[in-house]
């Protein structure tokens, strides 16, 4: 019997790992997000899915043989620059600016960390934005969805009235693809 564990603070990747009918157990690592230098944007986001998937496994001291921790991390990318989460309100509303009126892409990776090793899976999606006015983006902003999304939007929320195109994985976008997770784990499964 496997023990899968999701190693995540967010409500949004706990909601659509349990849609995936998977039953499991939170852990909270703690990771510095901080970019290395020069490091480019699938390196990063790779990088932390993985460690927060291996941070999540060394923190079960019990059980660890048949655990399974999966990590996941997302970031905003345009022009090859990358946009996290936003250190305060002028950090957004740059970040929401920037956006405006042009496309960027999403990338979430996702791994697994088990006692066989670590996996991944990179997922990158395309998102096309409206423009948005100066009042746009101070109004949002004061909605407080901003704050803890990657790029300062949320396409689930009121961010998704931004959005007139996307091509790829809408769950991606989210912090955790669908298809791809369930591919990632069953694969990780099927070794043991
Ligand atoms: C672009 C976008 C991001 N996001 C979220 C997904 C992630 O939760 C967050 C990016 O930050 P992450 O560092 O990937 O995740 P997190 O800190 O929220 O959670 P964890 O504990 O798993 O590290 O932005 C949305 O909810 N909607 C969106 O449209």
């Amino acid at each position: 019997m496997n023990t899968l564990y999701l190693a995540s603070t967010s409500p949004r990747r706990q909601q659509l790992l349990a849609q995936l009918g998977y039953e499991f157990s939170l852990i909270k690592p703690e990771l510095d997000e901080t970019p290395l230098p020069d490091e480019l944007a699938p390196e990063l986001v790779i990088r932390l899915a993985r460690g927060k998937a291996q941070a999540g496994l060394s923190l079960l001291t019990d059980g660890a043989a048949d655990a399974y921790v999966l990590g996941s991390d997302t970031i905003v990318v345009v022009d090859g620059h990358i946009l996290g989460k936003p250190k305060d309100s002028g950090d957004a509303k740059r970040m929401l600016q920037t956006l405006s009126n042009r496309g960027h892409q999403v990338m979430t990776a996702i791994a697994v960390a088990s006692a066989a090793g670590t996996e991944h899976t990179l997922v990158v999606t395309d998102v096309q934005f409206c423009e948005l006015s100066d009042s746009d983006i101070e109004q949002y902003w004061h909605t407080g969805e901003p704050a803890d999304k990657a790029g300062s939007y949320g396409i689930q929320g009121i961010g998704g009235n931004f959005v007139s195109s996307i091509s790829g994985s809408y769950s991606a976008v989210v912090g955790l693809p669908l298809v791809e997770t369930k591919q990632l784990l069953e694969a990780t499964f099927a070794q043991q």
